[in-house]
């Protein structure tokens, strides 16, 4: 029986993670490792606002227009089931007037204070290419804050099975669970089935 032989796409470079968030992409590194090869650039891309997919696709166009060649971005939702989804894509603002007190209290009138952290990866092969899109999900619920305030919502958001919030774990323990590593995951058998070849001889995390 043949065998279906699929050529590898040639990559112009190798694939730049483009993100203002350095927390994130410090994430990004411990999660991928040397799974997948990586460059970054720090620039705060400009963002639509809508449907997280629509959001994050957009934000990748954006990126490989920037750098001229491949790019991974991400966006990040945090969704209050109460509040159908919301602040969810808008979390970094609500997060910055509000802070994470102001954030317990939009629930208070809920008894329901679950959430899920919702994280939507785009791939862009180039400039002109359709970004493909990859999510991770992990369900918890809103606590008031609790652990170390270094990244974000970190330390009111705490896991369904855990008793720590996500501030609270060891960072190893948040990247086998976290939407990020969710989402990753999707992202690196996607590499692992497309055998991208590269033009240039890729450099890992410069
Ligand atoms: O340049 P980009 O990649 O967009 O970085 P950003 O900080 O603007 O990130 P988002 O637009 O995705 O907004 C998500 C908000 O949620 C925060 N955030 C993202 N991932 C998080 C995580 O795993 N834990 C806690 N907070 C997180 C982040 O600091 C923002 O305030
Ligand atoms: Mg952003």
């Amino acid at each position: 029986m043949a065998a279906t032989v699929r050529a590898a796409a040639a990559l112009s470079q190798p694939v730049t993670f483009v993100t203002g968030n350095a927390k994130k992409l410090e994430e990004v590194r411990a999660i991928l490792g040397n799974s997948i090869p990586f460059r970054s650039l720090k620039i705060d891309l400009p963002e639509l606002q809508g449907e997280p997919e629509d959001i994050s696709k957009e934000k990748a166009r954006l990126a490989a227009k920037e750098v001229s060649g491949p790019v991974l971005v991400e966006d990040t939702c945090l969704c209050f089931n109460a509040l159908k989804g919301l602040p969810g894509p808008y979390i970094k603002w609500f997060l910055q007037k509000l802070g994470h007190e102001g954030l317990n209290n939009l629930l208070m009138a809920y008894e329901d204070k679950s959430a899920y952290a919702l994280c939507v990866f785009s791939l862009a092969l180039g400039p002109n290419a359709d970004p493909i899109t990859f999510l991770g999900k992990t369900p918890g619920k809103i606590v008031p804050s609790r652990g170390p305030n270094d990244f974000g919502w970190d330390p009111i958001f705490q896991p369904d099975g855990y008793d720590q919030t996500y501030a609270e774990m060891p960072k190893e323990e948040k990247n086998n669970i976290s939407h990020r590593s969710r989402a990753l995951a999707l992202v690196k058998s996607h590499f692992a089935e497309a055998k991208y070849t590269f033009e240039t001889e890729p450099s890992i995390q410069q």
